[in-house]
């Protein structure tokens, strides 16, 4: 396996590199940030899933993580959203196709092919941060927004060994009962609703998949995908209902975007910091 180095910054004493390699998963070339901070690591590891129609810049040019990270110690790694190119399928609409990958592993034509992000991102990409980068793989943590809040989620209850802590920015916290999840799920993963459960953050927790971890998720008020599409309160009642330890916060006048998750990225840090000792 090859890794393409594309681009490099320093940021805050640590450095920011984009690599490419040839993904056997997604038989794709498929592109991921490392924030390394500066010393001699190994470092723990924070994965930051990120939302529908982005890529690993996203978070690396609007959350102003490399901060934090550096004082905390923590490597970053923000994956790609889904596999891409000419080659790939996709949709016209921004929900569905390259950058909507929800974090699963489609079984339906014209998807199946290529798109596998949860096995990529716990299988393949988790050995190439193991094998290439100062990392600690016994202290990885999870966390994304929206759509990857959804993945950091989903991934953390069904692999609580590899990802020993949890937050989230605005996720999607039950796709099957919401618009974005039911049409991202029929295409990828089809009609038969039994088979969603398994990427179903509120589903799994019901059905016993919980784990040790103390999850955090910050809702804002303000957000105008939160009565349809987040709907926060489902996790919380799954929660309850599966003793699961959650602290679901809504925060008051925030929104959807960046500015939200930039204003809360210093706790969700410190809160992966603590739990990764
Ligand atoms: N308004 C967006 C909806 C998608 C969206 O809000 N994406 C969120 C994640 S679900 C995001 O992070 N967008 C990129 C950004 O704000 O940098 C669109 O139509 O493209």
């Amino acid at each position: 396996m090859t890794l393409t180095h594309l681009s490099e910054w320093t940021s805050f004493g640590g450095t920011l590199s984009v690599y490419e390699h040839e993904s056997v998963i997604t038989r794709t070339p498929m592109t991921f940030a490392v924030y390394t901070p500066k010393g001699e690591g190994p470092f723990p590891v924070l994965w930051y899933l990120s939302g529908l129609t982005c890529t690993w810049a996203n978070v690396m040019e609007k959350a102003g993580l490399q901060r934090m990270a550096a004082e905390l110690g923590l490597m970053i790694i923000a994956p790609d959203t889904s596999p891409r190119g000419d080659e790939v399928p996709n949709d016209t609409s921004y929900d569905l196709g390259q950058g909507a990958g929800f974090y699963l592993s489609a079984t339906q034509a014209p998807w199946a092919e290529h798109y596998h992000m949860d096995r990529y991102i716990t299988e393949e990409l988790t050995q190439i941060i193991a094998d290439n980068f100062q990392s600690d793989m016994s202290r990885q943590g999870i966390t994304g927004h929206s759509m990857g809040g959804h993945g950091a989620i989903t991934l953390h209850l069904k692999n609580p060994e590899q990802f020993k802590s949890c937050s989230a920015f605005s996720p999607i916290t039950s796709p099957s009962r919401v618009p974005w999840g039911q049409k991202a799920f029929t295409a990828y993963l089809g009609k038969d609703e039994t088979i969603w459960k398994a990427y179903d953050a509120s589903a799994l927790v019901k059905s016993g998949h919980t784990s040790s971890a103390h999850i955090l998720i910050d809702t804002g008020t303000a957000d105008n995908f939160r009565e349809e599409q987040l709907k926060p309160e489902l996790f919380v009642q799954a929660c309850e209902a599966s003793e699961q330890k959650l602290t679901s916060r809504l925060q008051d006048g925030y929104d959807h975007s960046y500015y939200f998750v930039a204003s809360f990225i210093e706790d969700h840090l410190r809160w992966h910091a603590e739990a990764l000792g």
